[in-house]
């Protein structure tokens, strides 16, 4: 349990959260939600040798599991490329793969994050 307290005093934590929310409302159909599941997606897991979604980067915030922005950088492009690598090129998933992570890299340029990033010193 990650008493609020402790949050409060991580502000890389706060900043991750706020990156993550801003993610997760470009995932309209809520694709990237929650773990891909092998009963919908045949041989998943021996495709995918990573699986990477919000929840889990959620999960991994609240336990303080990132040490660094690219960190958090790193597994949302490693969410997105798992996608474009099990569905095919014009499938729902690949397309949606590919806009989310075109569109997600826009907001965590350094233009973008510098003023967030003042925040955090
Ligand atoms: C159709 O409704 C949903 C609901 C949740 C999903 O993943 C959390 C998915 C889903 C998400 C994915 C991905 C991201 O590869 N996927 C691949 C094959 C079959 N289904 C999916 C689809």
């Amino acid at each position: 349990e990650i008493d609020m307290a402790s949050q409060k005093r991580r502000p890389l934590s706060r900043l991750l959260e706020q990156l993550l929310r801003n993610l997760e409302k470009r995932d309209h159909h809520q694709f990237f939600a929650w773990p891909v599941n092998d009963n919908f997606a045949p041989n998943y897991s021996n495709i995918i040798k990573r699986p990477m979604d919000f929840s889990t980067i959620k999960q991994k915030i609240d336990e303080n599991g990132y040490k660094s922005l690219n960190c958090f950088i790193s597994d949302f492009k490693l969410m997105c490329n798992n996608a474009m690598k099990y569905n095919k090129p014009g499938t729902v998933y690949h397309k949606a793969a590919r806009r989310l992570l075109h569109s997600g890299l826009k907001q965590l340029t350094p233009q973008k994050l510098r003023p967030l990033g003042d925040m955090l010193t």
